[in-house]
């Protein structure tokens, strides 16, 4: 490594001493005297910048192509995490499941003697920033096993063969550092299903992947984690036994678990005596770990903002609203008319989730956040695991109740209504597709049959989103006085909060009758 270091010197000072000939070769005779310090300052800094360059070329991974890497630079993705199980929080039965994985590894030689394979393959599927990672970590953290982290995407380039050589590197270093664990982020990226009209690339690293998870035996306490957001779309043959055959779903935390998880964020931060957890708990419905440590730090970087010593629920609050809503906007340019329009969709929102119930209105707001001019924050009143048909129907009103509003009010819409549509198709699309709930019967359907018949599905779909927002129309026309209310208010003052918006509900006696 020295010796690498001083040949570099050399090459250097050879490459100034001739760049000062060259210079010289240049410059006529009578003008040598004319090369100034500054001209040889000059030639010199632009060989250092080349060097560094050159350097900074040689030390960034990404540039070199990981098939050429080194053995030094792959090593980077192995690691011996100093996470263990306390500080994954929730998931207890997850972790219980897990524990026997943990005595195979610890105790590999009691079963191996007695003839036993150890299970190779676990896959976590569920949301993104539920902590399958961290479990990952936290497995290798318990058994002491060194830890490898690999991203499905990382695999596949543009060219055929080097997704697959990269697996069987992985694999080869991971058995040589036995006991390991092998963790497979995005394993999507190389693990959907194959059809005819995958791609070679991918498809020859998801063989490689096959044959490296049969190719390992039990003398290798090698166990390969696998993390996808969506197991439906795996090809089957990743998932059959002696591969990925013990498939845990880590889905959103309830509220038990987000309290668990807000204290193991908080424990490390100076709370007001006054704070509970529990109900910090209650307003993140819906909220995945990953937020949740958010929110935590947030609110520590609101409090030191704030010149403060100690975090009260004042800036939890404005931490929630900061993750869930963005960054609020500092001195935004909004067009008066504009904000008459945010204000009358906003109400829109709020006027219908609180007419149908839908969810517990927090705050109304049409302060710009991230990319958002207005917004309404809702928690559901508890952890909910089933939806009925009806209440996915009011959900979609609710999201079209936006775009209703503005075109009653200004008999126009405008594109403030993206976000709301993206989401409604999305839920009807569900209903049509997966959970069996219109006119084509109890049926879920497979993607290749949604991607062909697609005119026809959609159709489905727009019987749905038109009623909506039918209904959506309905009830505010229904309610036109509360709906003026609410946007009243909210051009005077920017926010309304759950009392306030109690309060203007109060007043006036809301009508409601669901159409049959
Ligand atoms: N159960 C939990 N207990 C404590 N912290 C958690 C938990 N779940 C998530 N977190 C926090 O969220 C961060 C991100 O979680 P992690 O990366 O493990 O999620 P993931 O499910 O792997 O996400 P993705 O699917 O996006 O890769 C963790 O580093 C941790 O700070
Ligand atoms: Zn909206």
């Amino acid at each position: 490594m020295k010796s690498k270091k001083i040949i570099s010197l050399f090459l250097m000072l050879g490459i100034i001493a001739s760049s000062l000939v060259i210079l010289q070769y240049f410059v006529p005779i009578k003008d040598l005297e004319a090369i100034t310090s500054r001209d040889r300052i000059a030639v010199f800094s632009v060989t250092m910048i080349l060097f560094l360059l050159n350097k900074s070329y040689k030390s960034n991974p990404q540039l070199v192509p990981s098939i050429l890497a080194t053995e030094k630079e792959n090593d980077r993705d192995k690691v011996r995490p100093d996470v263990s199980f306390k500080d994954v929080a929730g998931l207890e039965e997850i972790k219980e499941e897990l524990q026997e994985t943990i005595g195979f590894i610890n105790n590999s030689l009691k079963y191996k003697k007695m003839g036993a394979k150890i299970p190779k393959g676990i896959m976590f599927y569920g949301p993104p920033g539920t902590g399958k990672t961290l479990l990952a970590k936290a497995v290798a953290g318990e058994t002491n096993s060194t830890f490898f982290y690999a991203s499905g995407s990382e695999f596949v380039e543009k060219y055929v063969g080097v997704g697959a050589k990269r697996v069987r590197t992985l694999f080869e270093k991971a058995k040589k550092e036995a006991p390991s664990i092998i963790f497979i982020d995005e394993i999507d990226a190389i693990g959907t299903k194959r059809n005819s009209e995958s791609n070679n690339e991918k498809d020859q690293t998801l063989n490689q992947l096959l044959v490296e998870l049969d190719g390992f035996n039990s003398s290798e306490t090698v166990i390969v984690i696998g993390a996808t957001n969506r197991l439906d779309l795996l090809d089957e043959a990743l998932l059959r036994p002696g591969r990925f055959d013990r498939h845990i779903h880590i889905g959103n935390p309830n509220m038990n678990a987000r309290e668990k998880i807000l204290q193991v964020h908080t424990n490390d931060k100076p709370l007001c005596k006054n704070l509970l957890i529990k109900d910090l708990a209650k307003k993140t419905t819906g909220l995945s770990g990953a937020e949740l440590a958010n929110i935590a730090n947030e609110a520590a970087i609101i409090a030191v903002r704030n010149n403060k010593n100690i975090i009260s629920s004042k800036e939890f609050d404005a931490a929630i609203e900061r993750v869930i809503a963005g960054l609020e906007l500092k001195n935004p340019t909004v067009l008066l008319k504009e904000k008459r329009t945010v204000a009358f969709h906003e109400a829109g929102h709020a006027l219908t989730s609180k007419i149908l119930n839908t969810d517990i209105v927090q705050k109304i707001s049409i302060v710009p956040r991230g990319q958002a001019l207005g917004y309404v924050l809702k928690f559901p009143e508890e952890d909910r695991y089933l939806h009925t048909k009806r209440e996915l129907e009011d959900k979609i009103i609710c999201l079209l109740a936006g775009r209703a509003a503005e075109e009653i009010i200004f008999n126009e819409v405008t594109t403030g209504a993206k976000d709301d549509l993206s989401k409604a198709t999305n839920i009807a699309r569900e209903m049509v597709c997966s959970y069996g709930m219109t006119e084509m019967g109890n049926l879920a359907l497979d993607e290749v049959y949604i991607r062909y018949n697609y005119d026809f599905i959609r159709k489905e779909i727009k019987i749905i989103t038109d009623d909506a927002y039918s209904e959506a129309k309905k009830i505010i026309n229904e309610n036109i006085d509360i709906l003026h209310n609410i946007s009243k208010v909210l051009m005077d003052k920017e926010t309304i909060d759950n009392e306030e918006l109690d309060e203007i509900f109060k007043a006036y006696k809301p009508k409601f009758n669901y159409a049959t």
